[in-house]
């Protein structure tokens, strides 16, 4: 059983989710959001959060864990900084508006906040970090203000981590549905969530489904 999952068969087990197993992308976005909203409340009392937020799916996951987050009672703000006509994005950003949590798209005061939620980049990141993330990245290092990265660490590299310097730190990763590779150079504090793996989907590609327990969506790995 392989533990870590190289980038291509994290893309395999996307794409086989949704084609022949049924998912949709929304269903498992709001899954893995929930997880990630659900592992930050084991880990941090409700308070003002920063939700940074890329242009792909991993940026979709804060959309969505923002939202979660807000019904949790915490206070969150998504930070766009790439505008988007993706239909699934724009209806997230319209359900953030709808519960009154603000979303911008010009830079934050990184100091009003007590936490960062890092939905930069995911598991199709590649190559040298392209603006306007540089700098955002450089920023939120900058303000040494306790991180949390949705699945990947922004800026490392999926399978080598942070090779060149310039990715995040983050005190706290939360891997979906199995870690990547990067997360062997990680020190902090692993969950893993996006409780929808079958276990047929798991046999397939040789990787272990953590052992959940009861009805969480999330499970601390160390
Ligand atoms: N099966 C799963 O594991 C699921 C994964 N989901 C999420 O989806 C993520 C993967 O989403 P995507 O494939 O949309 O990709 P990402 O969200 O990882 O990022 C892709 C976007 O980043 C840009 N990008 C890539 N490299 C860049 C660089 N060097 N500089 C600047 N921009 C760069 C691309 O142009 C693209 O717009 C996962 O990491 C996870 O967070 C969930 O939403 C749903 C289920
Ligand atoms: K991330």
């Amino acid at each position: 059983m392989q533990k870590y999952l190289s980038q291509e068969v994290s893309r395999l087990v996307d794409e086989r989710l949704m084609s022949e197993l049924g998912f949709s992308i929304d269903q498992l976005m709001e899954l893995a959001g929930l997880s990630v909203a659900e592992s930050i409340t084991k880990e941090f009392p409700p308070c003002k959060v920063l939700v940074v937020c890329g242009p792909g799916n991993n940026g979709g996951d804060g959309l969505v864990a923002a939202r979660h987050l807000k019904h949790f009672g915490y206070l969150p703000t998504v930070f766009y900084p790439k505008s988007t006509t993706n239909q699934l994005y724009l209806r997230l950003i319209t359900q953030c508006n709808t519960l009154t949590i603000p979303v911008i798209n010009s830079t934050p005061f990184y100091t009003e906040f007590d936490l960062i939620v890092d939905g930069i980049f995911g598991f199709s990141f590649k190559g040298d970090i392209r603006a306007p993330f540089d700098g955002i990245i450089r920023d939120i290092k900058n303000s040494q203000k306790p991180l949390v990265s949705i699945d990947i660490p922004s800026g490392w590299d999926v399978e080598q981590g942070n090779v060149t310097g310039f990715g995040l730190e983050p005190q706290m990763l939360i891997s979906l549905t199995a870690a990547k590779q990067c997360a062997q150079f990680f020190k902090g504090i692993h969950y893993i969530g996006g409780r929808f793996v079958p276990p047929s989907l798991a046999q397939e590609f040789n990787f272990e489904v953590p052992p959940y327990s009861g009805s969480n969506q999330s499970i601390k790995i160390s």
